[in-house]
C-alpha cells in the first residue's frame, strides 16, 4: 500500500517519490514470502486435511520439489509460446500513446496461440500423453517457474539501466535496489519487437493456467474413470475467463491500426506498470499455479454436486461474466469512439483533460463495475468444491485484497489525472465495488 509518511518519500529530481506494497520492506518480504506461500497452498491442495489453518504449517519435504523433467517441460513450454507470438497470425495493433509521442505495435495472436496450445494438448491425449502426471509435477513446476521469475526480473533489472529515461515506469524508479527490482524500472521492457511483459502477461502462464486445469480433470479419470460435475464447471469456468482475455484481445483485429488501443493493451499493468519481480511472477508463477488451486483440490477432495447447486452456480458464473464484459466493453468502446450508438446515449461528465467520464450505464452504478462482475465468477469458480475447506476460497480472499488495493491505486491516479471531475464522479457514484457496500 502507499505509504503517505514523509519516511517513505524521496526527493530528487530524477527519481520518483511514491512507494507501494509496503515500501522497501513490503519489496523485500513479497518475493520471500510469496514463492513460499504458493509451494505451501500446492502442497496443502493434496494432502487429505487440505487445512490452511493447521499449526505449524505442513510443508512439503524437499525431494518433493524437483524433478528433472519440470525444467525441461516448462522451456518446452515458453520455447512454444515465444514462436507462437513470433509467427505472423492475426493482426498488429498499437498500444497508447508513450511519454515520447511514438506508439508501440504489440501481435493481436494470443487467442490463436490458445487455440494451437489446445488443439496440440488434445492431440497428445488421442496419442495417449499421460496429461494427468502434471498433478505429480505441480510443485517442481513452480519451483522452476519461480526460479525462472528471479533470472528474468534480475535481468529486467540490469538492462533498465541501459534504457532512457522516457522508458522508466513512473512508479520503479526510486533508486531504491530492491523497491525498484520488485516494482520494475522499465515499463515495456523489449528484446527487437519481443515485448516481454506483454507476452508474459497474456501466454505461458494463462494458457498454462487452463493446461494445468486440463492435467487436474485427466489426473480425476486416472483415479476415478470419469472427470466430476464440479470439476467439469471448474475448469469451463477458468477457459472462458482465459478465452475471453484473449479474444478480447483480438477483438483488436477489426480496428484500424491508428485507432486508440483498448482492452489489455490499456489495462494498468501495460500502460503504468514496469516489468519487475511483482507481475514476472505474477505473470509466470502465481497466475498458474495458484488460480488452479480449486481443480488441484478437487483431485483428492472430490464433491458431490447436484443438479440443482450446479445450475445456481452456472447462473452465478453467468451474472458475473455478463457485468465483467459488458461493462469493460462500454468503457472501452466509449473511451474508443464516444459517438458510437451503444454508448452515444450515455450521460458523461466532462474533465480538463478534454476525455469525458461516464456517469451513467455500468459507471453509473459502482466506480469499478467491472471488478463486481470479476469477484462474482471468482465465487463461483470456487463454490463447486464445496464448504467443508477453507482453500478453495483463497482464490476469492486473494483477489478481493487485489482488487480493493488496485481500485485504491487507480482511484489515486484518476483523481491526479482528472482532479475536480473525479471528485464529482465520486459524489455522483458514491459505491466503489459492490452497491451500498463499498
Ligand atoms: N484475474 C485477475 O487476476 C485480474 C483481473 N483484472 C481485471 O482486469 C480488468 C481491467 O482492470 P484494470 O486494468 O484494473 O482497470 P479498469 O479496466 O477498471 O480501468 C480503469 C481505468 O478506466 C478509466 N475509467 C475509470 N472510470 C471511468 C469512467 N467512469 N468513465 C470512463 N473511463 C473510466 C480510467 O482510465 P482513463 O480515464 O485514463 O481511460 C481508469 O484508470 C478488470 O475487469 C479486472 O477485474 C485485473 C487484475 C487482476
Ligand atoms: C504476485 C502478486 C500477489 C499479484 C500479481 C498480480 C497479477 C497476478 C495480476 C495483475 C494484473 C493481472 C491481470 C490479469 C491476470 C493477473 C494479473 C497479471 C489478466 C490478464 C487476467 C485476464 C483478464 O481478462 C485481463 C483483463 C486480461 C487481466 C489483466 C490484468
Amino acid at each position: 500500500m502507499k505509504q503517505s509518511s514523509q519516511s517513505t518519500k524521496r526527493r530528487s529530481s530524477s527519481h520518483t517519490t511514491e512507494r507501494e506494497f509496503g515500501g522497501t520492506l513490503g519489496a523485500t518480504c513479497i518475493p520471500i514470502f510469496l514463492p513460499l506461500l504458493v509451494l505451501f497452498l500446492l502442497s496443502i491442495s493434496r494432502s487429505p486435511g487440505a487445512s490452511v489453518l493447521q499449526w505449524p504449517p505442513q510443508l512439503p519435504p524437499t525431494s518433493a520439489l524437483w524433478d528433472p523433467l519440470a525444467p525441461t517441460m516448462l522451456l518446452g513450454w515458453f520455447s512454444l509460446h515465444i514462436f507462437l507470438y513470433l509467427l505472423p497470425l492475426g493482426k498488429v495493433s498499437e498500444g497508447l500513446v508513450l511519454k515520447n509521442g511514438t506508439r508501440l505495435k504489440y501481435p493481436i495472436n494470443g487467442f490463436h496461440a490458445l487455440c494451437i496450445s489446445v488443439g496440440l494438448l488434445v492431440l497428445m491425449l488421442w496419442m495417449g500423453a499421460p496429461l494427468g502426471s502434471l498433478f505429480d509435477l505441480l510443485l517442481p513446476l513452480a519451483v522452476c517457474a519461480t526460479g525462472m521469475s528471479f533470472i528474468l526480473s534480475f535481468y529486467l533489472y540490469i538492462r533498465s539501466f541501459w534504457a532512457p529515461h522516457h522508458a522508466l515506469a513512473p512508479g520503479g524508479n526510486t533508486g531504491n535496489p530492491l523497491y525498484d527490482f520488485f516494482i520494475g524500472r522499465e515499463l515495456n521492457p523489449r528484446i527487437g519487437n519481443f515485448d516481454l511483459k506483454y507476452f508474459c502477461e497474456l501466454r505461458p502462464g494463462l494458457i498454462g493456467w487452463v493446461v494445468i486445469n486440463l492435467g487436474m480433470l485427466m489426473k480425476e479419470v486416472e483415479l476415478r474413470d470419469s472427470p466430476s460435475l464440479a470439476m467439469m464447471l471448474v475448469n469451463g469456468f477458468q477457459l472462458l475467463y482465459v478465452a475471453d482475455a484473449l479474444w478480447n484481445e483480438a477483438s483488436l483485429n477489426v480496428w484500424p491500426l491508428t485507432g486508440p488501443a483498448e482492452a489489455v493493451l490499456t489495462t494498468m499493468d501495460i500502460v503504468h506498470d514496469g516489468f519487475g519481480f511483482m507481475l514476472v511472477f505474477g505473470d509466470l508463477a502465481w497466475v498458474p499455479f495458484t488460480y488452479s488451486l480449486q481443480a488441484s483440490f478437487l483431485v483428492i477432495h472430490p464433491q458431490e454436486l447436484g443438479v440443482a447447486a450446479a445450475a445456481g452456480i452456472l447462473l452465478l458464473n453467468g451474472i458475473g461474466y455478463y457485468i465483467f464484459r459488458k461493462s469493460n466493453s462500454q468503457k472501452n468502446m466509449f473511451r474508443r469512439d464516444p459517438k458510437h450508438p451503444s454508448v452515444s446515449s450515455l450521460e458523461t461528465i466532462a474533465t480538463a483533460t478534454g476525455k469525458r467520464l461516464l456517469v451513467s450505464g455500468w459507471w453509473g452504478l459502482v466506480r469499478h463495475p467491472n471488478y463486481l462482475g470479476d469477484l462474482l465468477m471468482a465465487l463461483a469458480w470456487s463454490l463447486p468444491c464445496g464448504f467443508s475447506h477453507l482453500l478453495p476460497y483463497f482464490y476469492v480472499v486473494y483477489f478481493t485484497v487485489l482488487l480493493v488495493h488496485r481500485e485504491a491505486r487507480d482511484e489515486r491516479q484518476c483523481r491526479t489525472k482528472y482532479g475536480m471531475a473525479w471528485d464529482a464522479y465520486c459524489q455522483r457514484v458514491p459505491y466503489r465495488i459492490f452497491p451500498y457496500l463499498y
